[in-house]
């Protein structure tokens, strides 16, 4: 079994909740109300501008010039295909391209781009691409499986969202990581691995929390 294969093995009763969880079930089957997924594209925006971060980040730490050019790819999709697709939900949503921006992060967007971006800096290429996995990975994984759900692809509002990501440029992507921290981790010692796998497991856990918090449109208990 190859170490990512091991880490989502460990992670699977969270990825299963996500997965279970009523925002993701309510964007497969329809009934997802639209205030819940325009407070939840608001957030994902502004955590998508923290995650192309730490991509860029994982540009500079790469050993070589292979790994560069895989990183600078995940970034210009995030940037320029993914983050459209926000932008042009927020516009059919009647909220301007400044209202997007000025987003203010809520407490679980924050804490789970401050733990990828701490992750990062620690220096580690191996640690930077075991926080942002689980990102890239699950929702591959989401898209598929709504993606097989009936008329999900083609509904009128979410299909867009399920296309999205469950194309094979966006798996593409996953793949890329997963091929990239499987070979990583090849010279890593147990207690790396390890560590690895701890900070595998909290972004799974802030995935799930992602979806938990848009789904109750969760705000800072005091503004
Ligand atoms: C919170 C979150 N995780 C993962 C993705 C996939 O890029 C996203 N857009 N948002």
């Amino acid at each position: 079994m190859s170490f990512t294969q091991r880490i989502r093995l460990r992670a699977d009763a969270i990825w299963k909740a996500s997965h279970d969880h009523p925002f993701v079930q309510g964007i497969g089957n329809g009934t997802l109300p639209k205030e819940s997924f325009k407070y939840y594209m608001k957030q994902d925006y502004k955590y998508l501008i923290e995650y192309s971060k730490v991509m860029a980040m994982g540009v500079v730490l790469a050993p070589d010039l292979k790994t560069m050019s895989g990183f600078a790819t995940a970034l210009d999709e995030t940037l320029n295909t993914e983050m459209e697709l926000h932008r042009t939900y927020a516009e059919r949503l009647g909220v301007s391209r400044e209202e997007l921006e000025a987003t203010v992060p809520g407490p679980v967007t924050l804490a789970y781009s401050s733990a990828m971006l701490a992750e990062a800096q620690k220096g580690s290429l191996a640690e930077l691409i075991a926080s942002i996995l689980p990102c890239a990975w699950s929702y591959y994984e989401i898209g598929k499986a709504l993606a097989a759900l009936p008329g999900a692809l083609d509904h009128e509002y979410y299909g867009e969202w399920v296309r999205m990501y469950s194309s094979e440029d966006f798996g593409s992507i996953a793949d890329w990581l997963i091929a990239t921290l499987d070979q990583l981790a090849e010279s890593k010692s147990a207690e790396e691995l390890d560590r690895l796998e701890a900070i595998f497991l909290n972004t799974s856990r802030y995935e799930y929390m992602f979806w938990d918090m848009a789904y109750k449109q969760e705000s800072w208990p005091v503004a």
